[in-house]
């Protein structure tokens, strides 16, 4: 995590923007960008719908892809990328998965609204539905392996006691009960990666009137603790695609857990290789990985 705030209040974003430093990056649907946006804000919805595989040729494919939709906007390596999305809770995190994919991707300066839209709302913030068009510009790639975990990381990782498995989906995914969040059947197998522990996302926040904000770092570190991690863990997060794999990582970082990987391709690209082991049914909490279900 860099040293330099990841959450910025609306307040920081309004100033960013007005003096031109910054490119402010929606990640909802063109819809509802098309419905009202923040000034001068661009849109990317494929940072949210954007489906990773990691193996090699993979990898490449999405670095190729965010670097030019990214250049596109105009992130040039000197202004500040600012991402958001409704509110932390409603698109899964898509404005953390943003923040996460400019961080390996290599770019210097980039932080999520906090709050969201919505907290830019109880602002006082102005919506408009003009639409910005950017100077395209050289971005600045410079990949940060360290941030990402392939599915080959994660097989090796199977049954090894040094590196820790974080399954972060909704409940009805951890039960084996439903592939996804797009559907129950949206993906061919339902369960989890055998030795993995959960923590389901939302509990990573606390909402108050339907706005939500991350738990403080005591608190964050209290609920990793209930599942035996710790701050130093070398820890792989996973969900469906990444998106709430990434805001749990927001959560954890800012909690101190510096050794955090987020296995990009998640249950999406993991559960669609039938080479690669799932625990279905029920949870056995965590057993240790015995070999291929
Ligand atoms: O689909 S998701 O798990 O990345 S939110």
């Amino acid at each position: 995590m860099p040293s330099t705030p990841v959450l910025h209040s609306p307040d920081d974003v309004r100033r960013l923007a007005a003096s031109g430093d910054a490119v402010v990056i929606d990640v909802r649907d063109p819809a509802d960008f098309a419905a009202g946006h923040i000034p001068g804000a661009v849109s990317m919805p494929d940072i949210f719908t954007y489906l990773a595989e990691t193996t090699p040729e993979g990898l490449k494919t999405l670095q190729q892809t965010f670097a030019t939709l990214f250049a596109d906007m105009g992130l040039d390596g000197k202004k500040t990328a600012i991402v958001y999305e409704d509110a932390l809770h409603t698109r899964y995190g898509a404005s953390c998965r943003g923040y996460w994919i400019l961080r390996y991707l290599g770019y210097p300066a980039v932080g999520i609204l906090d709050g969201g839209l919505s907290g830019w709302r109880r602002a006082g913030g102005t919506l408009v539905t003009d639409v910005t068009h950017p100077t395209r510009t050289e971005f600045p790639l410079r990949i940060n392996p360290a941030l990402m975990a392939t599915y080959a990381d994660v097989r090796a990782a199977l049954g090894n006691p040094a590196i820790r498995l974080l399954d972060n989906r909704d409940r009805v995914e951890w039960l084996g009960e439903s592939s996804s969040p797009y559907g129950v059947d949206f993906a061919p197998r339902k369960g989890r990666i055998p030795g993995a522990v959960w923590i389901e996302w939302y509990d990573f926040m606390k909402v108050t009137d339907g706005h939500a904000a991350f738990r403080t770092a005591d608190e964050i570190r209290q609920l990793a603790a209930s599942r035996g991690l710790t701050p130093d863990d070398d820890i792989i997060i996973y969900c469906f695609k990444g998106a709430r794999a990434a805001n749990t990582y927001v959560a954890l970082a800012s909690a101190g857990f510096t050794r955090l990987r987020i296995y990009m391709g998640s249950w999406n690209e993991w559960s669609r290789n039938e080479a690669l082991p799932i625990e279905p049914g029920l949870p056995k909490a965590a057993a240790p990985y015995c070999g291929a279900a």
